[in-house]
């Protein structure tokens, strides 16, 4: 298995609001605890953030209101000065960066996508999505034509001379998400794009989204403060509280084994059967019989569910090889299906 390029990297990454919150981090040898902060009237809105992201993954930043969310990702593409730590991108370190750099970095490597995408009304859908590629300085032609293509990826061909006020919600999302893409970003920022939608539309986007993701293989950080969207969307999750990261790994890892009372609480009501892949319940390959059915260790378990039909009472597991690898009892299936 090849390693994935690690993409964007934060390191002890901090942003304190409130007066000479610089200062204030550098008397506290860096790492001020919560109450120091809160005494010195400030606002501790990231603290102490490491974590990197890998070239080809959705990593989902989750958390409550006010959890620092939204900072963390201003942070991460620098529209706001952190108080201290690196942010590398692509091995580049972005505090280094001069201003017109990191113009020029947000302009054709990075895609923003926010709850409320402000479109400009007075312009086609063809003319919003080729916008940001008219500040490139790319010519007419190739931007409409680059244009065009991203308006069928989302599944709005035909709305080309629409106007954005001739679309629904999820219709003008679709727009957004079709212009942010228009540049072809090295990596994606989604601040909470479906949470203004109502819950159908933003299950049909979420599915879009991971239609999407299935062709485009895009480096995405996903924003949000649904834990059954994170869930569903992410490969790793961050979870945060109170400015800080108080978990992050795959949705397994988070839903099997949480790092506190609070991550537990969030965990509570999902079907594991969901979320845990056969190579996590399944036993050893020993007692294997020929004609068993097989299954990819990276399934869920519901996905594996249905087939136990005929009296099958194990599955094959096998590797993204082919290699067997273990096998899944339906005993140990129906307890978790069960267990809900
Ligand atoms: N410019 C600012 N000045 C002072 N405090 C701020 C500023 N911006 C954010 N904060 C505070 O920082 C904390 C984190 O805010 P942030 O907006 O990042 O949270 P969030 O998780 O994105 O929340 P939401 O989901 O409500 O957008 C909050 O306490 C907020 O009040």
């Amino acid at each position: 298995m090849t390693i994935p390029e690690t993409k964007l990297v934060c390191r002890n990454v901090w942003k304190l609001f409130g007066a000479d919150a610089t200062s204030f981090l550098a008397n506290h040898d860096g790492k001020p605890d919560a109450a120091s902060i809160a005494e010195a009237g400030l606002v501790g809105a990231v603290r102490q953030v490491d974590l990197d992201v890998r070239e080809g993954e959705i990593f989902v930043i989750m958390g409550l209101s006010g959890s620092g969310k939204s900072t963390l990702v201003r942070l991460m593409s620098r529209l706001i000065e952190p108080t201290g730590g690196d942010i590398l991108f692509k091995g580049e370190n972005l505090l280094a960066a001069s201003h017109a750099r990191m113009i020029e970095i947000r302009r054709h490597q990075m895609g923003m996508v926010f709850q409320h995408f402000a479109l400009l009304p007075h312009l086609t859908v063809l003319d919003n999505v080729a916008f940001p590629l008219d500040i490139q300085g790319m010519n007419r032609a190739q931007r409409q034509a680059r244009a065009r293509e991203m308006i069928e990826l989302v599944g709005l061909g035909g709305k080309e001379s629409a106007f954005p006020r001739q679309l629904s919600g999820g219709q003008q999302q679709r727009v957004g998400i079709a212009r942010s893409l228009a540049v072809e970003p090295e990596i994606w920022f989604l601040d909470e794009p479906f949470s203004a939608l109502d819950p159908l539309i933003r299950r049909e986007m979420q599915d879009e989204f991971m239609r999407l993701q299935t062709v485009l293989r895009k480096t995405i950080v996903f924003i949000t403060h649904d834990f059954d969207e994170a869930i569903r969307l992410a490969d790793r999750i961050a979870i945060m509280k109170d400015g800080e990261i108080v978990q992050a790994g795959t949705p397994e890892d988070i839903v099997l084994t949480p790092a506190t009372s609070y991550v537990a609480e969030f965990t509570r009501n999902v079907a594991r059967a969901k979320v845990v892949r056969t190579q996590s319940l399944m036993g050893p390959p020993a007692g294997h019989q020929p004609g068993e059915p097989t299954v990819s260790s990276r399934i869920n378990i519901a996905e594996a569910a249905p087939l136990f039909v005929d009296g099958v009472t194990h599955l094959a597991v096998v590797d993204e090889q082919g290699k067997l690898i273990g096998r899944l009892d339906r005993d140990a299936v129906v307890d978790m299906m069960l267990k809900g």
